[in-house]
């Protein structure tokens, strides 16, 4: 049994098309970065803490334990001048951090961790992307705003979204800015024993 970690519709949709079956365990961490931490090191920090958090919630939750359950888990964020863009808590953030992502480019950094249960295996992956914004006025981002579509989102847009408008170009992983690195999560996901061409194949 695969386990995601996430309470992510993107990431859910994407999961899918890699494998058939799996269950979804949100798990809540405290999502700080440390003083001085490294934009890498904090993304790969998340992820692993939210595939151990969902991990001990499943302990709790599953008294007949199955020894081979596994758990996935990923954390995105924007990454500008050193800086790490989380997802706004309100107008006024998505206002600074749009005017800061305007007219340049950033880094979007995706992290995964996959991990079984009793936490003896565990592999984690970083994925950077590069995203060139064109220019965006305030009237834009106030209108934006009013989609409601960056409000869940790190950096507060969607690529995927109405948030394109603003994407001039961008080299990198489309998936991994989206949510959820598909190339590399299948990669980790063989090593686990669970192969997306054989799994989605099968009736
Ligand atoms: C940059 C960007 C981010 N995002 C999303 C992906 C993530 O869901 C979100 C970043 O926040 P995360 O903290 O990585 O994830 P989450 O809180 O949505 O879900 P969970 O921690 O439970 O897995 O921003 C997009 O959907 N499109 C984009 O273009």
């Amino acid at each position: 049994m695969l386990v995601l970690a996430s309470a992510s519709p993107r990431r859910k949709e994407l999961l899918g098309l890699l494998v058939k079956r799996f269950e979804v365990l949100p798990a809540d961490i405290d999502e700080t970065p440390k003083e001085q931490e490294e934009a890498k090191e904090y993304v790969v920090r998340m992820a692993v803490e939210k595939a151990h958090a969902a991990s001990r919630i499943y302990k709790q939750q599953n008294h007949h334990l199955d020894s081979s359950v596994i758990f996935l888990a990923s954390d995105t964020s924007v990454v500008v001048d050193g800086c790490i863009l989380g997802k706004p808590e309100s107008l006024e953030d998505s206002r600074s951090m749009l005017r800061r992502l305007s007219g340049r480019s950033h880094q979007v950094i995706t992290s995964l961790c996959l991990c079984n249960i009793n936490l003896e295996y565990v592999a984690t992956e970083c994925v950077v992307s590069d995203v060139s914004f064109r220019d965006i006025s305030d009237v834009e981002i106030d209108q934006y705003w009013k989609t409601n579509e960056p409000k869940d989102k790190a950096g507060s847009y969607g690529i995927q979204g109405l948030g394109s408008i603003f994407v001039r170009s961008m080299s990198g992983s489309y998936s991994a800015v989206v949510g959820l690195p598909l190339y590399e999560t299948a990669e980790l996901l063989a090593q686990f024993g669970i192969h997306s061409l054989e799994e989605m194949s099968h009736e």
